[in-house]
């Protein structure tokens, strides 16, 4: 009866062997448990509700059960919703704001038109501003109505602005562009001083009022925009990157302003509330990313268990059902024998039989239990929907982020994208000490070619420049369309002589190629400012000083470079 004996060895050898598989499995839940604390300890600090989530859920991962996986799974999600239901209640606190601002308007005193444009305005908000994209859009579209209003309001019976300003109209201070024709350099809207010498209320008093309400609603609604322009600010909260642009901001706000730092303040909260969404997104997508490239390896992990799992459940079926039918075989034999030798050797024929299914089994290893066995793939199909849930975001993320950064016209990273990099930038120009210099470029007599030519000419002209300008510089360079015809340069380790020598051949490129419109050949040209970064700089500061000398260029009779002192 050794045979038999061996059965049982082996079969309680399966046992252990199914034992220790159990532990193996338990192992693999408590490294996807880890992982998940891995990830949510990554993912910190990025986001601040999603991480009081992370935490939470961290802290329910240690020594939880397989049942506390998949609610930890589900818990990552609810984080990723809620991050975009956070962004969402971003956005309507920013609508709210576009809202009063206004209501501030309106209450001015100002055309019936005007008035229409601006309540059209404010209905068409909400359907604008689905997506942070929309700021730039709508602070441009309030800074001219903005304008209008302020302007009509100083002006209300045609003629009361004139006389206070001695004939001049507010359109006619306004330098809506800032102008490089005019005698004075144009600075950086940021770092200008646009403080208390000409703030709103400190504008010349209005003595001959034709109307005595438009008198007085001018400095207090300006008042009221002042407030709800600090509300606005105050609510931000500034990262690294935004930080120095807020407080000038703020400042500037406290110092009082008139109407044109209003204009440019606006112009400042777009670029500090885009940076900031951009900035947060990127954190966003790179986490989606890390859950990725976890998931992906928890999946392959638990795949690798299953497939296993079905060779064992495929084997234990098999061995059933191979030992069932030997025993079967064995009593219809053991019945039928006729001598001893007969019988033993029958029995010991399906003893080696029952011997072999035995052996089949264990290479396959014995079966876990049913239960884990459910556990495992109800854990890979969360996996699974998790993994491919977070893909979508993140390719979504990607999307948004490109249009974001990225000038639909030329292709070419956009003002929003240069602010990012001149910050990086900047930031390894203070640790290491390398060269770093910047350039602002501009095409000359640009008007000229969309009076002439038409706006589509136009349009094709900014992309043949912007393909000229990219296919010119390193890799490490970078090259954004800043605005208008005006784009913007950063070259790291290069000083402003070495960016000289290359923007002067890419200048000469421009100026030769062949630009035709109806037939007849056109000569465009664009004028450079170069800085090179001192130790002190700020981005702004550098880029009023590259304004400053692209200011010189055009002065000294343009297609030139021009280096900043
Ligand atoms: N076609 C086209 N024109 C644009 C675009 N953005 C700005 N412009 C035009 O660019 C022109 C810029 O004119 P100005 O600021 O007077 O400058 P300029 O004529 O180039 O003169 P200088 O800079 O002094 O040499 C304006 O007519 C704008 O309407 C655009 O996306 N497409």
């Amino acid at each position: 009866m050794t045979g038999i004996s061996g059965y049982k060895e082996k079969y309680l050898a399966a046992l252990d062997e199914q034992e220790k598989l159990e532990r193996k499995h338990a192992l693999q839940l408590d490294l996807l448990r880890k992982t998940i604390v891995h990830l949510s300890v990554a993912a910190k600090g990025q986001e601040s509700k999603l991480d009081a989530s992370l935490i939470a859920l961290q802290n329910k991962m240690r020594g939880g059960s397989g049942a506390d996986v998949f609610e930890q799974m589900e818990r990552v999600q609810r984080a990723v919703g809620e991050f975009d239901r956070e962004r969402e209640q971003e956005l309507q606190r920013v609508l709210d704001w576009f809202k009063s601002a206004v209501d501030n308007l309106m209450e001015l005193s100002v055309p019936a038109d005007l008035r229409s444009q601006l309540s059209l305005y404010k209905k068409g908000l909400k359907s604008q501003l689905t997506s942070y994209r929309a700021f730039g859009e709508a602070v441009n579209e309030l800074s001219a109505l903005q304008k209008r209003a302020l302007a009509a309001a100083a002006n209300p019976n045609k003629g009361l602005w004139q006389r206070i300003k001695g004939g001049k109209t507010l359109e006619d201070n306004a330098p809506a562009k800032p102008s490089r024709t005019s005698a004075e350099p144009v600075e950086a809207p940021v770092e200008r001083d646009l403080g208390p010498k000409e703030s709103v209320t400190k504008t010349p008093p209005i003595t001959q009022v034709d109307d005595p309400a438009a008198e007085d609603s001018y400095p207090k609604v300006a008042q009221r925009i002042n407030a709800t322009l600090k509300a606005l600010v105050t609510s931000i909260e500034p990262n690294d990157m935004v930080r120095r642009k807020v407080e000038i901001v703020r400042d500037r706000i406290d110092r009082g302003m008139d109407w044109f730092a209003l204009a440019v303040t606006l112009e400042d909260i777009r670029d500090i509330l885009m940076a900031r969404y951009l900035a947060a997104d990127k954190a966003f997508s790179e986490y989606l990313l890390n859950i990725n490239r976890e998931l992906v390896s928890i999946s392959e992990a638990l795949g690798v268990a299953e497939d296993a799992e079905q060779q064992r459940g495929g084997a234990a079926e098999a061995l059933t059902a191979s030992v069932s039918k030997s025993v079967k075989q064995l009593q219809a034999d053991v019945a039928k024998s006729n001598s001893l030798p007969d019988l033993q050797s029958t029995v010991s024929d399906h003893i080696r039989t029952i011997q072999n299914a035995l052996s089949t089994f264990k290479q396959a290893q014995p079966a876990p239990s049913q239960s884990l066995s459910a556990q495992l793939k109800a854990l890979m199909d969360r996996v699974k929907t998790v993994e491919e849930e977070s893909e979508k975001s993140r390719a979504q993320l990607e999307e948004q982020r490109y249009k974001a950064t990225h000038d639909p016209l030329t292709s070419l990273p956009n003002r929003e994208a240069y602010n990012e990099r001149a910050f990086h930038e900047l930031h390894r120009f203070k640790r290491y000490g390398h060269p770093l210099t910047l350039a602002v470029c501009d095409l000359d007599h640009f008007k000229k070619i969309n009076d002439t030519f038409g706006h589509q000419a136009g349009d094709k002209v900014l992309k043949l420049v912007a393909q000229v300008v990219s296919t010119r510089l390193r890799n490490v360079d970078f090259v954004a369309r800043y605005g208008g015809e005006e784009f913007v340069l950063v070259m790291p380790e290069t000083d402003a002589e070495q960016a000289k020598t290359v923007l002067d051949k890419m200048r000469a490129a421009i100026a030769k190629t062949p630009f035709r419109f109806k037939d007849s050949p056109v000569t465009i040209t664009m004028s450079f400012g170069i800085v090179q970064f001192r130790g002190e700089d700020s981005v702004e500061s550098a880029f009023a000083r590259a304004d400053k000398a692209l200011y010189e260029a055009k002065a000294n009779g343009r297609n030139q470079c021009v280096i900043a002192p």
